[in-house]
């Protein structure tokens, strides 16, 4: 756990300023600082800017770090509260930009991140800050979200808050020197960050990603263009079983047509004999998402297995698993407390993914009912529900909301209602259901707190109370934040 300071975050407006404190180290994100600050007070059209020193009063909920300039309030990546710094101000259509060029005065919260891909973030929006600092921002984050239905508890932290990822996804294209590269697309644009690595993810996981752009050259497979619409590899996809070590390479091709394949898969085996299934998968679409429906299993069994909570589960390709393992396990301890199970109660696993808290659920429960969208990880619920001897729990397939209104329409009862929906929350069909059922506690996980506590209003204003709220770091590095919360029926 860690200490309860209120240190430089924004709240409304732009009023605190709060320099913590300073030493005079200089701290220059792109190397050199040249000449003395200038600064007028209309900042140039394009790329070009003017530089300006500005003061750091406070964080935006995305981890930049906040400043006023010329009467206006703006933002910058990489900027801690109290820092003085240099930055670069340019005008871009209506919008004001600002890029940092060097620190001045550096906040006792900076650290010096063990990641060389310091500036191009990847993901990782605020590991220039201690953990410490991480930690007391992200309990600023869920207190100010959750004041309304009271105090949360001290954010659960992580020991080792690195490598934890065991999913990386890595994109493929070329640079202009007509070079293969892969790394992460810069946030809101197509643009790939080269990386051949992140401080979060698995380091396995890099690794076997940079064999394969090391073999691409050799096998005359070309990265997939978006623009031309030419080529064959997009993306690559690892999965690490944690506990279990088995590793998962899902090949993300704009074509079924993969020329070589059978060397390609024998060179890949050779180099990591590790691997225990490869997978490709075919996208063709002209969207942001990852995967497509197409799958075609090249080696091994196509799913991996890992342990969480004492139970063996089976993961395919598109099925969601947390991706932080051993948060996960603290995660759900708290749910499954929050729960209060006593051996009798008929508990609904809503957005069950692969039944991961029904099936640990089901071992204090009289029955467990899970609901889920996607069909592939409800196959993979069904099956871990059999691989772990589990006879009272069943897993079904369909829209969350839906299946509520219908379990409601029919009379049903539930006990305890764990949900864990998407990043966008809940809905009305579902959460009125909840008032419909009246279970006696409702345990509501959520990876994003802002959709959780307009839910959780709705149903405070429907007949529950919120009793306890539990913060836990499952995605160091970045501002993410996951809660789960209990609500009890007034
Ligand atoms: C945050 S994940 C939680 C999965 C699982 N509880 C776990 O801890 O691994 C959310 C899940 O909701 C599923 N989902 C998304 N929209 C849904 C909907 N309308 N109805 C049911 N499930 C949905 C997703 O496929 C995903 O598996």
């Amino acid at each position: 756990m860690t200490k309860r300071k209120n240190k430089g975050y924004k709240k409304s407006g732009n009023k605190r300023n709060n320099p913590e404190k300073q030493n005079n180290k200089q701290h220059s994100p792109q190397g050199k600082s040249k000449g003395s600050p200038k600064t007028t007070n209309k900042p140039p059209r394009g790329r070009k800017g003017i530089i300006a020193e500005v003061t750091c009063t406070g964080l935006t909920k995305e981890g930049k770090g906040v400043f006023q300039w010329e009467g206006k309030e703006l933002s910058v990546e990489n900027l801690l509260p109290g820092e003085t710094a240099e930055v670069i101000i340019s005008q871009k259509g209506r919008f004001t930009n600002a890029e940092l060029k060097r620190v001045i005065k550096t906040s006792e919260d900076r650290v010096i991140s063990p990641s060389k891909y310091y500036y191009e973030r990847g993901g990782c929006q605020i590991h220039h800050m201690s953990y410490e600092a991480q930690t007391r921002f992200k309990q600023h984050t869920i207190d100010q979200l959750m004041d309304p239905f009271g105090k949360p508890d001290s954010i659960i932290t992580m020991d080792h808050p690195y490598g934890y990822r065991n999913k990386n996804t890595m994109t493929f294209g070329m640079n202009k020197k007509k070079q293969i590269i892969s790394g992460l697309y810069a946030p809101n644009t197509h643009r790939i960050i080269p990386m051949d690595g992140s401080m979060i993810h698995d380091p396995k996981a890099d690794e076997i990603i940079q064999t394969i752009k090391g073999m691409m050259k050799s096998f005359k497979m070309q990265p997939y263009n978006e623009d031309t619409e030419r080529g064959f590899l997009r993306h690559v996809l690892v999965r690490v079983g944690k506990n279990s070590g088995e590793i998962m390479v899902v090949l993300v091709a704009a074509s079924p047509m993969f020329k070589g394949k059978n060397n390609f898969i024998k060179a890949l085996k050779k180099e990591h004999p590790e691997i225990t299934t490869i997978i490709l998968n075919i996208n063709n679409r002209s969207d942001s998402m990852v995967l497509g429906d197409q799958e075609k299993v090249l080696f091994g069994k196509g799913t991996i297995t890992d342990t969480l909570c004492g139970l063996e589960f089976e993961i395919s390709s598109k099925s969601f698993y947390q991706i932080n393992p051993v948060q996960t396990e603290k995660l759900y301890s708290e749910a499954i407390k929050m729960a209060e199970l006593t051996g009798n109660e008929t508990v609904i696993d809503a957005y069950c993914g692969i039944g991961t808290i029904g099936l640990v659920a089901s071992q204090k429960a009289g029955k467990v009912i899970g609901v889920e969208l996607n069909k592939g990880a409800v196959r993979d619920a069904i099956r871990n529900s059999k691989r772990n001897g589990v006879k009272n729990a069943r897993f079904y397939q369909g829209d969350a909301g839906e299946f509520m209104v219908q379990m409601a329409a029919r009379g049903e009862k539930a006990d305890v209602v764990i949900l864990d929906p998407p990043r966008s929350g809940s809905d009305e069909a579902f959460l009125s259901s909840i008032v419909k059922l009246k279970p006696k506690r409702v345990v509501y996980v959520s990876c994003n707190p802002e959709t959780q506590a307009r839910d959780m209003k709705y149903l405070v204003k429907n007949g529950y109370k919120v009793k306890e709220i539990q913060p836990v770091d499952m995605f160091p590095q970045t501002v993410h934040v996951e809660s789960v919360a209990k609500l009890v029926l007034k």
